[in-house]
């Protein structure tokens, strides 16, 4: 199967028009999204291998899947601990945190002393509409990941790198390798520079969408939400 790409600005084409002609609401696609994230957690690190996930959520809908995926998280056995510490303010954020409220899991504002009492980190602090210098408090965090311990996945992006030019040359992100990347929808040309394994998630796409942006559909498996792609198959 050939890869191919959604840039950042297909990327949001493409869920506007899910949410649009495609009649997806917003909650939908990002419950599917995190739901994948979940499950690609469980196949990288299932929880008899020690099941605290500290999960860190930016203030975007990749936060959004960070803070879904959490919930699925606890309800298959993990102890999630959420960082996410630019709170969007709008009704969906509200009751995704409430969610998390209601099944007590803890809110952190140390993520440095944070990730050294975890046993993995899921990475959801930016995603496809990330672009320029990483602003404040987002530094010393994406510093921490990236001198993590413990494996780290990402969520649609290793948080910090350019969605087209792949690694940054400079800055907090530079050096930073996350061990697993969950793609959603589609990968993005990022995924070329990346080293670790690969799973493409978020199984929304009609067999039409797919090919008015020219994607191949994943295979995804019975009932499952993500599919390992083969190693190798999107070096450059
Ligand atoms: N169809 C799908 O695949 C779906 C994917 N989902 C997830 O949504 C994200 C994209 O979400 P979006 O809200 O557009 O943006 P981000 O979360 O990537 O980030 C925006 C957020 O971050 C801030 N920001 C941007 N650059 C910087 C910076 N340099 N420093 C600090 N902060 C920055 C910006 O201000 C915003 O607040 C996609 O990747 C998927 O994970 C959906 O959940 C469902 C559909
Ligand atoms: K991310």
């Amino acid at each position: 199967m050939a890869m191919k790409y959604l840039t950042s600005k297909t990327a949001a084409a493409l869920d506007q028009e899910l949410m649009s002609t495609g009649a997806f609401s917003i909650d939908q696609l990002m419950e599917l999204a995190g739901l994948s994230v979940s499950q690609a957690v469980f196949k990288l690190h299932p929880p008899q291998k020690g099941n605290r996930v500290l999960v860190a959520c930016g203030p975007g809908n990749n936060g959004g899947d960070g803070l879904v995926a959490a919930r699925h998280l606890w309800h298959y056995g993990y102890k999630p601990t959420m960082y996410f510490p630019k709170q969007t303010k709008n009704e969906l954020y509200a009751r995704l945190r409430q969610q998390l409220n209601d099944l007590k899991i803890p809110f952190t504002e140390d993520f440095q002393s944070s990730i050294t009492q975890t046993d993995y980190v899921v990475d959801a602090i930016f995603g496809f509409s990330f672009s320029g210098e990483v602003r404040e408090p987002f530094p010393a965090v994406i510093q921490a990941l990236r001198d993590s311990k413990v494996p780290v996945l990402a969520v649609d992006a290793p948080s910090s790198w350019n969605i087209e030019d792949g690694p940054p040359s400079d800055g907090p992100g530079k050096g930073y390798n996350p061990d697993a990347l969950i793609s959603l929808t589609a990968p993005k040309p990022l995924v070329k520079w990346f080293k670790g394994r690969h799973f493409v998630g978020g199984r929304f796409l009609s067999e039409d969408m797919a090919k008015k942006y020219d994607l191949d559909m994943p295979p995804y498996q019975g009932i499952d939400q993500v599919v390992e792609m083969p190693v190798g198959e999107e070096r450059l």
